[in-house]
């Protein structure tokens, strides 16, 4: 366990193994992973392809159970909370494939998530908010008001960033969320993560093969033969 403390971390991962059964091949992904995340934190999780970094995400943000092992959310069990409150309620994912709504423009796959997660802006409209956050990403007006099908890769991927970021959870997960963009535009990206994690008070889990994210991260996680290990960045 990375960590001792007297209130239970945000999500803690005890003794979790996971293991997919097709065609009749067992295949363990991951094994024995105990881990506590906290809150107030930015993490990079790093490791090779197919190493079960997109596993373990699903497993955490409460889209699959682990095999064996528990994952809890400040102290309670997801099971017992329930996986699709969990999701619903308390984390935010960016997922590789971005899941936008097709049939929308991306200023509509942000509110519309904001109306499903309950998300109230302190100040203004959800619409203002959306704006906001989409502006943020570095999406202007005219682009945020067309079919999401008709943006680049690199578009899509600011759209789903703004759509986790305006759902105002304790966790957000984000898998490769950098992968489609451009160096200035992935800055913009980490500045961001940062400030949720440190002046926002969110947990921030990162899937990336990028060392120019993993080398802002508060901490570095290492996914290797199904094992979870950890290296604290040097300041
Ligand atoms: N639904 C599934 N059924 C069977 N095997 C699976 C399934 N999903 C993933 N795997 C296997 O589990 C292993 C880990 O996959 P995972 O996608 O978690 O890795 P990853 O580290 O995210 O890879 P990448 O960096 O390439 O995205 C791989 O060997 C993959 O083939």
């Amino acid at each position: 366990m990375n960590a001792v403390t007297a209130t239970p971390p945000v999500l803690r991962l005890a003794d979790v193994s996971h293991t997919y059964f097709s065609r009749r091949r067992r295949t363990t992904v991951l094994k024995n992973i105990d881990y506590a995340f906290e809150r107030g934190t930015f993490y990079a999780i790093l490791g090779p392809s197919g190493s079960g970094k997109t596993t373990l995400l699903s497993l955490a943000s409460g889209l699959d159970t682990p095999s064996r092992g528990a994952i809890s959310f400040h102290g309670r069990n997801l099971t017992e909370i329930g996986l699709g409150r969990f999701r619903n309620q308390h984390v935010a994912t960016i997922f590789q494939q971005f899941n936008l709504l097709t049939y929308m423009t991306a200023l509509q796959n942000v509110t519309t998530a904001m109306e499903i997660t309950g998300a109230k802006p302190a100040t203004g409209s959800r619409r203002a908010r959306a704006l906001h956050l989409l502006e943020q990403v570095g999406l202007d007006k005219a682009t945020v008001t067309r079919n999401v099908l008709q943006l680049s890769g690199g578009q899509q991927q600011r759209v789903a960033i703004a759509r986790a970021l305006a759902c105002d959870v304790d966790i957000l997960f984000a898998d490769e969320p950098t992968g489609n963009l451009d160096e200035d535009t992935a800055q913009g990206i980490i500045d961001t993560f940062r400030e949720l994690a440190h002046e926002q008070g969110k947990c921030v889990v990162v899937v990336t093969h990028s060392q120019q994210l993993a080398t802002q991260s508060d901490r570095v996680l290492h996914l290797r033969k199904g094992k979870l290990t950890e290296q604290v960045n040097a300041r």
